[in-house]
C-alpha cells in the first residue's frame, strides 16, 4: 500500500517541500504517514453508514490505483459533512526519525515564534459550569446519565502561526497517542494528538481504546501516585468510563464472533493527563466489514457524546452554543479492503493564519464538580498550548481576565 520506509536524505528532502495546507499527516505507532499529492477530495453525508462506505470505495476504485487510500475526517454532528482526501502518493515513515528530522527543519527555519495577544473562550467558565448545572437537572429528572460538555477557545496571534513548526511540537511532546494534520476544505488545518483508538481494522481484527475519566498530571512523584490511584477507585470516573464501554459493545457486538473487554479498567497518559482505559479486542464475523461502517456506527461514543446518546446530542448543541464541526468528530484513513485506523478528534485545534481555535471537553456525570470539571478542560488544553508555545502567555492573559472580572 505504501511506499517502503526511506533514508534520512530522503526523509530531509520531503520535509523541505512539506506543506500543512496541502500535506495530510498521520502517524501511529511507530508510523508517520504523510500524503504526498491528492487525486480527489470529496465531501460525503455521514448520516446513511452505507451510503458513506459506498461513496468512499467507488472514490478509491474510480482511482483505478491499487495502493490507493482516503484520509478523512468526520464531523461530530451527523447532519454535516465529511471531507476525504484520496491518494495513492503517501510516504511512510518511521516516525521518531520524522519528528526528529521536522523538529531540526523548523528549529532552522524558525523565524520570530508567533506571540499570544488575546485569548477568547467561546464558552468561557461562567458559561461552562452553568451548562452543566443545566444538564444536571436532565440527571435528577433521569433523562440522561452521561453528557460531554467542552468549549472552543479562540487564539490570536501577532503573526501567522508557522504550522510546520506546530506540528513538530505535537509530535516531539510525545511519541504516543495519534498525531494528525489535515488541510480542511474551508482553508484551514486541523491538528492534534488524539489519545483515544476509536477503532483499528486489519481483516477479522478489530482493536479500540475508549478513554473516559481524566486526572491532569502533575510533576511530584507522590502527588502524581495518589492522584493514579485515586483515579482508579474513582467511582465517578469509573462510571463515566462504564457507560462507553456498554455503548461500545452493544455496538460490535452483533458484528463480532468474538470480543473480548476486560472488566476492570487500565490507566494511559499523555504528556499532560492521565486518563481510565480499556483495550477491546474482537474478532469480525465477516473480514469485508468496512471500517467505516463500524466507526460511523460507534461515533460518537459517550466519551464524546453522551448516553442515551439521542437524548444528548440535541442538548451538547444546546447548552454549547454553537457547532462542534470536526472537533470530537473522528480521523483516520481506509484502504480498498475496508481496512484502516480511525481516532477521536480531541486535544486539538484549527490553525488559520494568525489565529487558533483550540477544543476541550469533559465527561459530566451526575456526581461532577462543575470546577473540577472546567479545570479539566483547562488542563486538557495545555497540549495544543504547548504545541503553540502560548502556555505561559495563556496563563498571564487569562488570568488578568479573571482578575478584571473580580475587580469589575
Ligand atoms: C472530550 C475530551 O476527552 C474525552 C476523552 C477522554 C477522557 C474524557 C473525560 O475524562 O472526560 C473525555 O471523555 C477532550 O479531550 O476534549
Amino acid at each position: 500500500m505504501l511506499t517502503e520506509q526511506t533514508s534520512v536524505n530522503q526523509i530531509d528532502a520531503f520535509i523541505e517541500s512539506f506543506d500543512p495546507s496541502q500535506n495530510a499527516l498521520f502517524a501511529a505507532g511507530e508510523n508517520c504517514f504523510v500524503t504526498r499529492k491528492t487525486l480527489l477530495r470529496l465531501k460525503t453525508d455521514i448520516s446513511n453508514h452505507r451510503e458513506l462506505v459506498e461513496n468512499i470505495t467507488s472514490a478509491i476504485n474510480d482511482t483505478d490505483q491499487q495502493d490507493a487510500v482516503a484520509f478523512g475526517v468526520l464531523p461530530f454532528c451527523k447532519s454535516q459533512q465529511a471531507q476525504f482526501i484520496v491518494t495513492d502518493q503517501i510516504n511512510k515513515y518511521d516516525k521518531a526519525t520524522f519528528t526528529h528530522r521536522l523538529k531540526l527543519r523548523s528549529q532552522l527555519t524558525k523565524n520570530k515564534q508567533a506571540n499570544l495577544n488575546k485569548v477568547s473562550h467561546r464558552q468561557d467558565q461562567a458559561h461552562y459550569e452553568s451548562a452543566i448545572l443545566k444538564a444536571k437537572r436532565y440527571f435528577s429528572e433521569r433523562k440522561l446519565d452521561k453528557i460531554v460538555l467542552a468549549k472552543q477557545t479562540d487564539l490570536f496571534f501577532d503573526q501567522d502561526i508557522n504550522q510546520t513548526h506546530v506540528i513538530a511540537n505535537l509530535l516531539s511532546q510525545s511519541s504516543s497517542g495519534f498525531h494528525f494534520s489535515f488541510p480542511t476544505e474551508q482553508g484551514k488545518t486541523l491538528v492534534g494528538v488524539s489519545p483515544e483508538l476509536l477503532l483499528k481494522k486489519q481483516d477479522h481484527s478489530i482493536i479500540s481504546n475508549p478513554l473516559a475519566g481524566s486526572t491532569k498530571r502533575v510533576e511530584d512523584l507522590e502527588i502524581e501516585y495518589k492522584r493514579k490511584q485515586a483515579l482508579l477507585a474513582s467511582q465517578k470516573d469509573r462510571y463515566e468510563h462504564a457507560v462507553v464501554l456498554d455503548e461500545m459493545s452493544q455496538v460490535l457486538n452483533p458484528w463480532c464472533q468474538q470480543l473480548t473487554i476486560p472488566s476492570t479498567p487500565s490507566l494511559l497518559s499523555t504528556a499532560t493527563m492521565w486518563h481510565l482505559s480499556t483495550i477491546i479486542e474482537g474478532q469480525l464475523i465477516n473480514p469485508n466489514t468496512h471500517i467505516l461502517s463500524l466507526a460511523n456506527q460507534l461515533h460518537p461514543t459517550p466519551a464524546l457524546c453522551g448516553k442515551p446518546t439521542p437524548s444528548a446530542y440535541p442538548l451538547i448543541k444546546e447548552l454549547e452554543g454553537e457547532d462542534r464541526d470536526y472537533f470530537s468528530g473522528i480521523i483516520g484513513w481506509c484502504d480498498r479492503h475496508g481496512n484502516g485506523e480511525w481516532v477521536v478528534v480531541i486535544r486539538c485545534g484549527e490553525l488559520d493564519t494568525n489565529h487558533a481555535r483550540l477544543f476541550a471537553g469533559a465527561g459530566i456525570v451526575a456526581a461532577s464538580d462543575p470546577t473540577a470539571e472546567w479545570l479539566e478542560t483547562e488542563a486538557k488544553m495545555s497540549t495544543m498550548l504547548n504545541a503553540l508555545e502560548a502556555a505561559e502567555r495563556y496563563r498571564e492573559l487569562t488570568e488578568t481576565n479573571a482578575l478584571e472580572l473580580e475587580i469589575a
